[in-house]
């Protein structure tokens, strides 16, 4: 048996009147892990986590998750997954006790191993079993979702934007809940635009751009991965003409006495480019730099992906 939670190969959706939504995706996402799916809106997201949930047919390729094939056994597939959708879905009326009874009826899980309290509990929601879902602030009926989603236990947890809307306070308890859910053996795919999130979180990167997968490595490498870097330098004159230098991928004024260089780490260090700088005639006065973080990653895939 493949020790894959999830493994896509060559998964695509056309919708009904022509829009490709996934273009042949395939990626594996390792069991135990915090996998992370980024991908700028209408890049595919829901679409896949939709087709992994049974709610949106693939129209080609395979899926598996935890060993079953999405089409050939949607019933253990469908199982071996809980879901938490963007939007908010239960029923106003029913109170959170009875949310969680109602979900672990409708996928059959036995009264006597139901963990309704014990899930309540984890999400902070335990002093709220008897109120009406409707009474719940944002982020606890958002802490409700994820509760409802692990009725049945799944070995994978799926959470489509699940701070979205969310402070950050909420945010940190939401956090903490799916790590320790991790820490007991989950397997965890969260879709997020919080970059930052992603690269805190996540164990590995996998992103989505107009359908297509860009990138999929361990988040350390895909950081580690972009070699440009900039530079702000600060000149003693008003820059009249920008100079030009091969070590210098982009170079760029802001305001009169201000230039940002950009270089690849690669092919040149900061005292190369400082260096070029002074011999075009500028005295340096003051100098900061910055490392690429994760925003930077995503942002020259995409454009490289774009351009390709
Ligand atoms: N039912 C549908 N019919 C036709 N096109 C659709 C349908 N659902 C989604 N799309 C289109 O497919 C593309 C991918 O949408 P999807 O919702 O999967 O993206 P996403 O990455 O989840 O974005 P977001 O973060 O905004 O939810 C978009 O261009 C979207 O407009």
């Amino acid at each position: 048996m493949s020790d894959a939670a999830i493994e896509i190969d060559g998964l695509s959706k056309v919708y009904q009147g022509g829009k490709q939504a996934l273009d042949a995706v395939t990626f594996t996402v390792p069991r135990g892990q915090i996998f992370g799916l980024l991908g700028p809106n209408g890049a595919g997201k829901s679409t896949l986590i939709n087709i992994l949930a049974g709610l949106v047919n693939k129209t080609g390729g395979s899926a598996r998750v935890w060993g079953f094939d999405i089409g050939a056994n949607p019933r253990n597939s469908k199982r071996a997954i809980g879901i938490v959708n963007q939007e908010i879905l239960f029923d106003p009326f029913f109170t959170p006790f009875e949310t969680l009874e109602i979900q672990a009826g409708l996928y059959g899980v036995p009264k006597a191993e139901r963990r309704t309290m014990e899930l309540l509990r984890a999400v902070h929601l335990e002093d709220k079993a008897n109120a009406y879902s409707r009474t719940l602030s944002g982020g606890m009926k958002r802490r409700l979702m994820v509760a409802k989603a692990m009725v049945h236990s799944p070995p994978v947890l799926v959470l489509d934007e699940p701070t979205a809307g969310v402070d950050i306070e909420l945010r940190q308890q939401l956090w903490a809940y799916v790590r320790s859910l991790n820490d007991s053996g989950v397997t965890v795919v969260l879709t997020t635009h919080y970059l930052e999130e992603a690269e805190e979180l996540c164990d590995r990167i996998a992103i989505i751009n107009h359908g297509k997968l860009i990138a999929n490595e361990p988040t350390r490498e895909l950081v580690g991965k972009t070699q440009e870097k900039a530079v702000e330098v600060v000149v003693d004159r008003d820059i009249a003409g920008l100079p030009a230098n091969q070590c210098f991928q982009k170079i760029e004024a802001k305001g009169e006495r201000t230039l940002v260089i950009t270089y690849r780490k690669d092919r040149a260090n900061a005292g190369e480019v400082l260096g070029a700088v002074q011999a075009a005639g500028f005295g340096i006065v003051d100098v900061s730099t910055r490392e690429a973080d994760l925003e930077d990653v995503f942002l020259s895939l995409t454009r490289a992906a774009n351009a390709a």
